[in-house]
């Protein structure tokens, strides 16, 4: 795992948008899996003021809320349109469906669309609790997308996009662990204080389900990208450039 740190949130996000356009340049990258959250909000706003072409790139999302339809302004859908999508020219885009009537078939579905399109680049936030997309800790490192129970603290750090916290959903789609680790290479970013023991645990910690982001140790092509807030509790020396 390599893990850069930048004094800001602006910098390490100009840094993920041009390890992704070299790669859409050169064409190496013909899958991006993205991800939602606040994290990647400055990423999205350098990348749609870039006007990069992306006209032979497809994109996968980590995750959706389960009821929520692409109308509602909390749904992961309506926030990739309204960063991203809408103002560039994608090839294709793709979500799971939180709306579908049958949720474990939908599963199966978005993990067909995996297969048929293997990620090339994956962004990743990270949550708290140490989750990557919705994956709890708890969740199996084999999991493919599933449908999850959101914990009270993920609900709980998530209210603050929702007008009342009973509104926020109890579930969602996300894809699975493995399905995350089978990009080819995965950028993680990480911004603020409240995130930097999950960033200890992930780079410091054992590999363990009970923090889902320590399996990134595992992959062969991680790249951390986080401002010095994320990253004020890892040991001095850590190597970091
Ligand atoms: N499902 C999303 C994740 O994909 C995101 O990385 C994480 C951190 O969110 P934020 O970037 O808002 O801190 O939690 C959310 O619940």
């Amino acid at each position: 795992m390599q893990l850069h740190t930048y004094s800001t949130v602006t910098d390490a996000s100009a840094k993920a948008f041009d390890i992704i356009k070299t790669g859409i340049e050169n064409g190496s990258i013909h899958t991006l899996g993205l991800a939602t959250g606040g994290t990647p909000l400055k990423f999205y706003e350098i990348f749609r003021a870039s006007k990069l072409d992306v006209s032979n790139v497809s994109t996968v999302n980590l995750d959706e809320y389960v009821g929520l339809n692409a109308k509602d302004e909390n749904s992961y859908c309506y926030y990739m349109e309204k960063e991203l999508f809408s103002h560039m020219n994608f090839k294709e885009t793709f979500l799971p469906n939180g709306m579908a009537a049958d949720l474990d078939e939908e599963c199966l579905h978005y993990e067909a669309i995996l297969q048929d399109h293997p990620v090339d680049v994956q962004i990743l936030g990270i949550g708290e609790n140490g989750h990557i997309g919705f994956n709890e800790p708890g969740t199996s490192f084999d999991s493919l997308t599933h449908v999850v129970e959101l914990t009270e603290s993920t609900r709980e750090a998530n209210k603050r996009y929702f007008d009342k916290e009973e509104d926020v959903p109890t579930h969602a789609i996300s894809m699975g662990i493995k399905s995350i680790l089978s990009a080819k290479k995965i950028i993680l970013l990480a911004f603020g204080a409240n995130k930097a023991e999950a960033v200890k645990q992930m780079i410091e910690g054992e590999v363990s389900e009970d923090c889902p982001a320590s399996v990134l140790q595992k992959h062969p092509n991680v790249i951390v990208l986080a401002d010095q807030k994320a990253a004020s509790l890892l040991k001095e020396g850590i190597a970091r450039d």
